[in-house]
């Protein structure tokens, strides 16, 4: 007997996702599939405006699809839940009035999960992971970007969400810290293997922190690839391979494919290409 496949921790079905106002309509991302399984780091990566932050603010549940529908454990998504969280980009994504470690347990406390003697341990467990222990007292005021983006994922982590969602994290940092916080972002997945999908339009981030890359086509969005990258380290950027990878993601993102105008495409999902594979040390 053929052994049953696992079924995707996270579909995206056809998603149309529009903004209405009173004077127009904005088709951010039409008709966008693709599955992302447990333990997968998914990179949804594009150009500024495909609709990628939106579609993850549809998959945390604050945007309801137009079209389409978003399944998490086989369940359609209908709002947000503990059981996927956000880390933005903004470094003032943590109220500031709170040291990191009572940042690091509010949401446990407010989602009712863990009584305060928990979710204390927990808080600090998951500020060690992020090599913060010492400044479990500090103000965020205080930190550092980096160390800022640190704690919102520590804080998303202690949650032990089904699904990690990032919204450009390291953007707004500068290239070393960024760099360095790749690097500990892939040693937090070896160590606690969480499912990530993370949104960036750097063609370079997306080789490094994804295994999977779904590529969106320019306004509105649409799925116009998926690559499989099996983790190019920071190290490795200067190899031919690696530039290689990056030229062909390039291509495949900004060249004329031959595709069908906006609502005439009915594929269903978009060809798995295969980049050569490099293993993350
Ligand atoms: N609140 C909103 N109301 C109306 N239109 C919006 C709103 N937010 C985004 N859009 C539009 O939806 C489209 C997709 O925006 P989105 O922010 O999802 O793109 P993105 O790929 O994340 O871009 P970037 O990389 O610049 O953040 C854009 O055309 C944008 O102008």
């Amino acid at each position: 007997m053929s052994p049953i496949p696992h079924s995707p921790l996270l579909q995206v079905d056809g998603v149309s996702l529009v903004y209405r106002t009173a004077v127009q309509e904005v088709r951010a991302t039409h008709q966008v599939s693709f599955d992302v399984h447990e333990a997968d780091r998914f990179v949804l990566l594009g150009a500024s405006g495909c609709g990628k932050s939106t579609l993850l603010k549809a998959i945390a549940g604050f945007i309801e699809p137009a079209e389409g529908e978003i399944r998490l454990d086989g369940q359609a998504v209908q709002g947000p839940g503990p059981d996927r969280i956000v880390v933005f980009q903004e470094f003032d994504q943590l109220p500031p009035w709170k040291t990191v470690r009572e940042n690091v347990m509010f949401p446990l406390l407010a989602s009712g999960r863990l009584r305060r003697r928990e979710a204390r341990e927990r808080a600090d467990a998951y500020l060690e992971k992020v090599g913060l222990s010492r400044f479990a007292d500090a103000h965020p005021h205080t930190l550092s970007g980096g160390m800022k983006q640190r704690v919102a994922i520590a804080r998303a982590l202690a949650m032990q969400p089904r699904v990690l969602l990032m919204d450009e994290p390291f953007a707004a940092l500068d290239a070393l810290t960024r760099r360095r916080m790749h690097e500990e972002l892939l040693a937090l997945w070896d160590e606690v293997r969480f499912t990530l999908v993370f949104v960036t339009h750097s063609i370079e981030e997306a080789l490094v922190v994804g295994n999977r890359i779904g590529l969106l086509s320019p306004h509105p969005g649409r799925v116009r690839a998926e690559l499989n990258s099996q983790g190019w380290t920071l190290d490795r950027q200067g190899e031919a391979g690696f530039q290689a990878a990056v030229q062909r993601i390039h291509r495949l993102l900004f060249e004329d494919t031959g595709q069908a105008p906006t609502g005439v495409d009915t594929t269903p999902r978009a060809p798995v290409i295969a980049l050569p594979e490099r293993r993350h040390a």
